[in-house]
């Protein structure tokens, strides 16, 4: 996000841990500070809820009065329907629909392996798209699930142009070598340091033997749990969780009025002030810290979302990914692939511009 959203950076540093600005006619109070976090995630008003400008911003990709997007009683009523259909006893009955839809992908990418000889660089990156494209359409519409695939796609062609029509103006308040040489360090690290993928694929290995994934097996993967909370810390799919305040609000010492638009920055995931020296640490020595981190999460939390508004999706969204990690930690070892390029950008969500390509082998 630092590098992304340079000026949040540099007014952070310059007029401290909370900050105000405009954006056209919107206030924004901008939150980096843990303590007043907090209170953001405590934060159970109904007045502080979805800011009207995601409805007028977004709403034709999210729906101008879904749960996403609505306020007060339209949003209470949505969850309530909508919560039920996520609850662990029903993602139970979706695991194996799951391990159905990503063995093809496995053996896609094993097809690649032993055509190259053994060792292949395979872009990932789409095939995952589909994957949970295919997965929560099944979810949803059962056998209809074309249907659903084929809206996921038109949704993405809509993220698209609304991301190049509200295109972020990135200032460069000094974008120079430094942010290179970090960003050539990081992924250096990332693509070489690989012995959490041991720790993690012993623990894996273990649980599984050689069965599929099921509910009760993935329950037992606390290793792959810190691993992917680790993931969402220092790499966090947005850059903001957004609020409006409807009625006059206090955040620590500051007083917002009706209608400003408070938001928490995703900085406060790697701020050496809660973190300590290793707020900007690799999995490797994430996973060192991991139980510190979890009970802090625990605390503080907008990875899955803070308060009232916490992801409804969450059973859902970890169900998968530990599924779709514990069959790849069991089948391959992989890196990051020397053909891969690493620039971000940000539509919506933080995306890879160049996809994510791994050098993969089976084990
Ligand atoms: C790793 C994957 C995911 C991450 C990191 C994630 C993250 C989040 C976050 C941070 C929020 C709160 C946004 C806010 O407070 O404004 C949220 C809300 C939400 N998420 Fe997720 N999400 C994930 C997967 C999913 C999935 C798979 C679904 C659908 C099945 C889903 C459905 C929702 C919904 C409906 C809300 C709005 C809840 C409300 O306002 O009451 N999410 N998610």
């Amino acid at each position: 996000m630092s590098r992304l959203f340079l000026h949040i950076e540099k007014w952070r540093a310059d007029y401290g841990r909370a900050f105000a600005f405009t954006q056209g006619n919107m206030v924004v109070l901008c939150l980096c500070d843990f303590g007043v976090a907090r209170e953001f995630c405590q934060c159970k008003s109904a007045e502080f809820g979805r800011s009207a400008c995601l409805r007028k911003n977004m709403g034709i990709l999210m729906g101008y009065d879904s749960i996403v997007s609505s306020k007060r009683k339209s949003w209470a009523l949505q969850r309530k329907i909508i919560a039920p259909e996520f609850f662990n006893d029903k993602i139970k009955g979706m695991v194996d629909m799951m391990v159905e839809s990503v063995i093809p992908v496995l053996e896609k990418w094993e097809s690649q392996m032993e055509e190259a000889g053994g060792v292949a660089s395979v872009r990932i990156d789409e095939d995952l798209k589909s994957l949970s494209a295919e997965m929560i359409s099944k979810a949803c519409l059962g056998s209809n699930y074309i249907i659903g695939s084929e809206i996921f796609y038109k949704m993405l062609v809509i993220q698209d142009l609304q991301s190049k029509q509200q295109a972020i103006v990135v200032h460069n308040f000094g974008c120079g070598l430094s942010v290179i040489v970090d960003n050539c360090k990081a992924t250096l690290l990332a693509g070489n340091e690989t012995t959490w993928q041991e720790h993690i694929r012993a623990e894996v290995v273990e649980i599984l033997g050689n069965q599929a994934p099921n509910m009760d097996k993935l329950h037992k993967m606390k290793l792959l749990n810190m691993m992917i909370y680790e993931t969402l810390r220092l790499y966090s799919p947005g850059p903001f969780v957004m609020r409006e305040t409807s009625e006059e609000m206090k955040f620590g010492d500051f007083v917002s009025p009706k209608g400003v638009n408070v938001w928490l920055s995703s900085l406060l995931h790697q701020d050496q002030a809660n973190w300590g020296d290793n707020a900007q640490s690799s999995i490797q020595k994430g996973l060192q810290m991991a139980f510190l981190r979890c009970a802090r999460i625990r605390i503080c939390s907008c990875l899955l979302g803070p308060g009232i508004h916490t992801c409804v999706g969450q059973n859902f969204a970890m169900t998968e990914l530990k599924m779709v990690l514990s069959l790849v930690l069991s089948k391959f070892i992989f890196s990051l692939s020397p053909e891969h390029k690493h620039l971000v950008t940000y539509k919506l969500f933080y995306e890879p511009v160049h996809g994510v390509q791994l050098k993969m082998e089976k084990i």
